[in-house]
């Protein structure tokens, strides 16, 4: 009754921004990622008729209340589907520096959602496997793949249609993915509530609902030509856009700091060198590069020069959920 698996963090080109569903994590808009190779988050489950609730240790130290209670609401989904009732200890290890800049909120959900499924016997697919793990938290449903991954957002009320799918490869495409680590000052808005709060007050989010299933379509088509400088044109303006709409929000907010736009503005002169490099920014300051792998280490020593950048991990496409042991 025990099982461990890992999964991978993941970046998205095309942004999930925004839910139709927040009880069962539907998103409003599909979404594109890449699953990174270098970060990742390992898990174990124990499923023990004994306990009485589930245990939850992050990093090798007992994780808060708050902590553990969003995991034990997951493995209640996950039990749920099951049709199982015991509790579990769950010991998950980020390989993720948390000040990278990277949520590990994704490859956590991934890892959790493919470990206690295994622990209780079952085997399932991917699509199956995806839609749970979208339940834990909806970028999670991306890192169930490796390499280029499509989130389909899918029509139905119960979710059975939103899941994630493959489109390339881990190796049919040599890209690299330069996560900038900026000095963080300002206090962290989630996703979760970000998004929340611009679907719900911001004028702008019909803007960018308008504009985004296009920009998916654009990008599977550059991505399907290799046409790197038409991908990096479309993500580019897809995460501009979905930034936009949060200055449009009650209250505004914006999740950039200085460093964030002399980044950008840094990857702009890069291209006027000639040296073809692109951004795109999530939920926080920090900025993703993506560049061609023969110049990922002249677009690291510029990143890195730039006051207010801490750190620059070079990544490159990553694997889909494996099972241990490891
Ligand atoms: O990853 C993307 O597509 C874009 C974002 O990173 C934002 F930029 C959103 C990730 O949201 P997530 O943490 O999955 O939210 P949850 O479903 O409320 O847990």
């Amino acid at each position: 009754m025990e099982a461990t698996a890992r999964a991978h963090t993941n970046i998205a080109l095309i942004k999930y921004w925004g839910k139709r569903d927040e009880k069962l994590f539907l998103p409003m808009n599909s979404s594109l990622s890449i699953t990174l190779d270098k970060f990742y988050t390992t898990t174990k489950v124990v499923f023990d008729p004994a306990l009485k609730a589930d245990r939850f240790f992050l990093n090798g130290k007992p994780a808060g209340a708050a902590e553990t209670a969003k995991i034990s609401r997951f493995m209640d989904k996950i039990r749920d589907f099951a049709g199982a009732k015991w509790y579990a200890v769950i010991e998950s290890e980020n390989e993720v520096p948390t000040a990278a800049g990277l949520a590990s909120s994704a490859s956590g959900m991934a890892a959790l959602a493919a470990a206690a499924v295994k622990a209780l016997g079952l085997q399932v697919d991917g699509r199956t496997l995806s839609k749970l793990a979208r339940q834990g938290s909806g970028s999670a449903c991306r890192s169930i793949y490796g390499g280029f991954v499509e989130w389909q957002k899918g029509e139905k009320a119960d979710g059975s249609d939103s899941y994630a799918v493959p489109l390339l490869g881990r190796d049919d495409w040599e890209l690299s993915i330069l996560s900038c680590l900026l000095e963080s000052k300002q206090k962290k808005i989630s996703s979760r509530e970000g998004m929340k709060r611009t679907v719900e007050t911001s004028p702008f989010y019909a803007g960018w609902l308008e504009t985004v299933e296009k920009d998916l379509a654009a990008a599977k088509s550059a991505i399907a030509r290799r046409d790197f400088a038409l991908l990096g044109r479309i993500l580019e303006a897809n995460a501009l856009k979905m930034h936009a709409t949060t200055l449009g929000a009650d209250p505004p907010f914006l999740y950039w700091q200085s460093a964030t736009l002399d980044v950008m503005r840094e990857v702009e002169l890069l291209r006027e060198r000639g040296i073809e490099a692109y951004f795109t920014i999530d939920a926080g300051p920090n900025v993703k590069v993506l560049c061609g792998r023969k110049d990922e280490e002249a677009v690291r020593e510029t990143l890195a020069a730039i006051p207010g950048v801490q750190r620059v991990f070079i990544c490159h496409p990553g694997p889909g959920v494996s099972y241990g042991p490891y």
